[in-house]
């Protein structure tokens, strides 16, 4: 407890009866009382962290029980089926495509285990993106799922927007192929358009044009206005859609496009998912903090700073300014696919890890993206080499995965997510074992004293959380701040996160390790823990001689300090 010197700290003993458990219903409790003042500057702040043990009848169930609990049929299946222990800690995110568009296929995907939807705006039309949301809003309303919604913008970045035929074409080795922005009709043979005039800009005689981060390579011989005439040196596949780099001497030719992050068509694909009531936006091709900053401001002028802005780590600008942009966003995406085509392969594994190592100290949820399963695009069954990237992407604690192709195309997204699930919860369930989360060190993050202690009060409602082995956490959240710091500490048990607000709720969804709950709350925090345990209890979940540590915000046996945060014990009886 940081207590400057004036501080006063005491504590104060609450002794109950004790029955044969040797635990009484109010056995102890301490309280802690710090009233900071700070270079002669008053704070104002006193904050209490009251630890008490408390037994909680089950008896006066279930009259007592006002209003509903909004609890996703998949959290709770999933606890009735593995207990509080065995509900998965990470994420799952499912692109969203033809393959898994009809309310039959978004069912079936959220009843295994989807938290988040993604649509990927480079495709597609909004009245079909449209149709997506409202059938995924329909399950969550009709249903009971708690599915957010994400889009994913296209953002500036150099593409084939043409190649003669709809799907792939082979480049041979030693063809030659002109690359060009002019529009061309049918099919012309050995002619590649892309999507941005400027695209040759600065690129000479010998450059190296690299599709899809090497699928296929050619050497620039000759370049006509702003047309390249190139050589195939490496044989492969261009796919609709293919991605361009140009390299020189084994180094990316970085080349600032000026194209701008959130393009004319990005900003109207924003306002779609605005009206449409998305819960995050994921911005492609970041460079730095500012178009975060941006786009942050435009939806608090519009009422909707709740939507999450989320920034995808695709290029090596964006990994110059990683932690500006960490820092200036709701959550990161390592998006393997792109960030592939900009630095050479062997550098992604460490790239992710420093990824979510950066966003573990910052507290931001990052998602891992790109190829997870992407053999299973095609067969039933994943590679090994798969499964262990999936496995070391959980290990590193990452909040969530993704699966992009493997759902949004293929013929086994459901099995996919499956092999996600059971990966997770394998890998999850090593590392309670090993106790791998002692090993997090965690950064202080606050600056002022408020912020500090809720940090400290959710590291150390953690700390405790595992050391006594504790069912479940409960937390009461507004804006979805405590459960993120409980969160950021990977507990062993499940934290339950209640909130009344239905946007805090859908925005947790990208929490590692956080249920959210839906339900009313009052000013009186002790009757919404009692009132919270009971309606947990009434679902047949929560049973006798279970413990629940409960992390709320005031509590009726001290007086009436301003800010107040308590760690309290609750064993069902
Ligand atoms: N809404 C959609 N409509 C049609 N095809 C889609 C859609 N979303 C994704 N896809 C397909 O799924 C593939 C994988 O999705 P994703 O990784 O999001 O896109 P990309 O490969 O373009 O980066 C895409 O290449 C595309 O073929
Ligand atoms: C997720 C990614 O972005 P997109 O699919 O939009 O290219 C990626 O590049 O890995
Ligand atoms: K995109
Ligand atoms: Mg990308």
């Amino acid at each position: 407890m940081a207590a400057s010197s004036n501080s006063r700290v005491f504590m104060q003993g609450i002794i109950g009866k004790s029955p044969g458990t040797g635990l009484g219903n109010r056995v102890s409790g301490v309280c802690f009382r710090t009233s900071g003042v700070r270079s002669g500057i008053k704070l104002g702040v006193r904050a209490t962290m009251q630890v008490g043990l408390e037994e909680v009848e089950s008896s006066q169930l279930p009259n007592s029980v006002d209003g509903n609990l909004g609890f996703d049929v998949v959290s709770e299946g999933e606890l009735r089926e593995k207990g509080f222990l065995g509900m998965r800690k990470t994420k799952l995110v499912c692109t969203i495509g033809p393959a898994c568009c009809l309310l039959e296929d978004l069912e079936n995907l959220a009843s295994s285990g989807m938290n988040v939807a993604r649509l990927n705006m480079c495709h597609n039309t909004w009245e079909w993106h449209r149709d997506v949301i409202r059938k995924i809003k329909r399950l969550n309303e009709e249903k009971g799922y708690c599915v957010s919604v994400m889009i994913d913008t296209e953002g500036g970045q150099i593409h084939v927007v043409d190649h003669g035929a709809p799907f792939s074409v082979k480049a041979e080795n030693e063809s030659i192929w002109l690359f060009t922005t002019q529009k061309f009709e049918g099919s012309r043979p050995f002619t590649v358009q892309a999507n941005y005039e400027g695209f040759s800009e600065g690129i000479t005689v010998g450059d190296e044009v690299v599709i899809d981060g090497g699928m296929a390579s050619f050497e620039v011989i000759e370049k006509i206005g702003n047309d390249l005439r190139c050589k195939c040196t490496d044989p492969g596949l261009l796919l609709p859609r293919a991605k361009l780099s140009f390299w020189r001497d084994g180094k990316l030719v970085e080349k600032n496009y000026e194209l701008p992050t959130i393009s004319t068509k990005d900003w109207a694909d924003i306002e779609f998912g605005i009206s449409e009531g998305v819960d995050f936006i994921a911005m492609s091709f970041v460079k730095d903090a500012n178009a975060i900053k941006q786009l942050k401001s435009y939806l608090s002028n519009k009422s909707s700073e709740s939507i999450g802005v989320l920034a995808k780590i695709e290029s090596l600008e964006s990994l110059q300014h990683l932690e500006e942009i960490i820092e200036a966003s709701d959550g990161i995406m390592v998006a393997r696919g792109d960030l592939g085509v900009e630095i050479p392969l062997e550098q992604i594994p460490a790239v992710q890890a420093k990824i979510t190592h950066v966003c573990r100290q910052l507290n931001r949820p990052v998602i891992v993206a790109s190829q997870l399963l992407e053999s299973m695009v095609e067969y039933p069954t994943p590679t090994r080499a798969e499964v262990a990237d999936v496995s070391e992407a959980v290990r590193q604690y990452a909040d969530a995965l993704m699966l992009s192709g493997e759902s949004a195309i293929g013929s086994y997204g459901q099995k996919a997510l499956c092999v996600l699930r059971m990966a997770s919860s394998r890998m999850e369930l090593w590392s309670r074992e090993e106790n791998r989360q002692s090993a997090l060190h965690q950064r202080q993050l606050g600056v002022s004293l408020p912020d500090r202690i809720a940090e400290q009060i959710c590291n150390c409602a953690v700390e405790m959380a595992n050391n006594l082995g504790v069912d479940a956490i409960f937390v009461y959240t507004k804006h979805g701040q405590m459960a993120s710091l409980l969160s950021r500490n990977r507990p062993n048990s499940p934290i339950f996160a209640f909130t009344d607000n239905h946007s805090t709720r859908m925005s947790m969804n990208l929490q590692w390790g956080v249920t959210p709950l839906l339900v009313e709350l009052s000013e009186d925090m002790e009757a919404n823990i009692t009132k919270t345990i009971d309606l947990i209890k009434m679902k047949g979940v929560l049973e006798e001689g279970d413990t629940v540590l409960v992390v709320s915000d005031i509590t009726p046996s001290c007086a009436t300090p301003k800010a107040f945060q308590s760690i309290q014990v609750k064993t069902i009886v």
